[in-house]
């Protein structure tokens, strides 16, 4: 938006609420339009209350500083945010064909032209944050909204500075995690490339490469970078060498 909307302190009574569109990790988000320009947004509303117990305060507020001066077609925007008594809310783009990981479950697995669609644009999004020294480390389907031409956004606030000792918590799974994280040394932005690739298999196969019953079976095929490719779908051996490469 223009400078002057970058400033601007924005209210609830600057936007007309609409459908709940569903759950966040920690509140509701909903449709909205703002009054003004009639701009349609998403609405996250967060609980102070439940940030403060799960202690991610920081976490936030350093995430909605980096997610708010990304600018890439690929990348969710945050237009802004404000808060009252009880809540935080940030003031998203609004991504009008829903959640991928939704659409995964649905048609099992993706054609390769689709899944090739979504890593190329995936690739060009990496580019530019790690131009911009930031990685993301949290790259899955759940992560990844869809526009209404069908673009891939990543939206997820797990973006975070390149840093080299921020640990991070082993909350959810660990099917996405490299080596290096996965045994908690030092990293870097090829994290996200590592991620990359194991979102392509998952993208043609329909699960992710290393996934086991057991988190300690998970982890042992990651460290051993045990990737094995099933006999169905039938996958071209290009797509397995950049699996591989990558
Ligand atoms: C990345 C992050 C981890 N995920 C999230 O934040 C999730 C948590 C809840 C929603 C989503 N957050 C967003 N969702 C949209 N668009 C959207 C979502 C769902 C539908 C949909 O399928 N229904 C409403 C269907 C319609 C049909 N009925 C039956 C089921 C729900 C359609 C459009 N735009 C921006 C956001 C954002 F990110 F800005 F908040």
């Amino acid at each position: 938006g223009s400078a002057a909307a970058e400033k601007k302190r924005w209210t609830l009574n600057d936007f007309d609420i609409g459908k709940p569109l569903g759950r966040g990790k920690f509140g509701h988000v909903y449709l909205a339009r703002e009054k003004r320009s009639n701009h349609i947004v998403a609405l996250k509303v967060l609980f102070k209350s439940q940030l403060k117990q799960s202690q991610v305060e920081h976490q936030l507020r350093r995430e909605v500083e980096i997610q708010s001066h990304l600018r890439h077609p690929n990348i969710l925007r945050l237009y802004g945010y404000f808060y009252d008594q009880k809540r935080v809310y940030l003031i998203l783009e609004y991504a009008a064909k829903g959640e991928l990981y939704k659409e995964l479950q649905k048609c099992k697995y993706f054609s390769e032209r689709r899944a090739a669609t979504y890593i190329a644009s995936l690739a060009r999004a990496l580019i530019y944050c790690h131009g911009k020294h930031v990685i993301h480390r949290d790259i899955k389907p759940e992560n990844l909204l869809v526009g209404a031409q069908g673009e891939l956004k990543i939206a997820d606030f797990g973006w975070s500075v390149h840093t080299f000792n921020r640990r991070r918590t082993m909350c959810g799974t660990l099917d996405y995690l490299p080596p290096e994280m996965v045994e908690s040394v030092e990293h870097d932005a090829n994290v996200d490339i590592w991620s990359l690739g194991v979102l392509c298999y998952e993208f043609l196969y329909g699960m992710p490469p290393f996934e086991a019953k057991e988190h300690s079976d998970t982890y042992k095929r990651i460290v051993q970078v045990d990737l094995k490719f099933p006999a169905k779908p039938i996958v071209s051996s290009a797509a397995k060498d950049l699996i591989s490469q990558v």
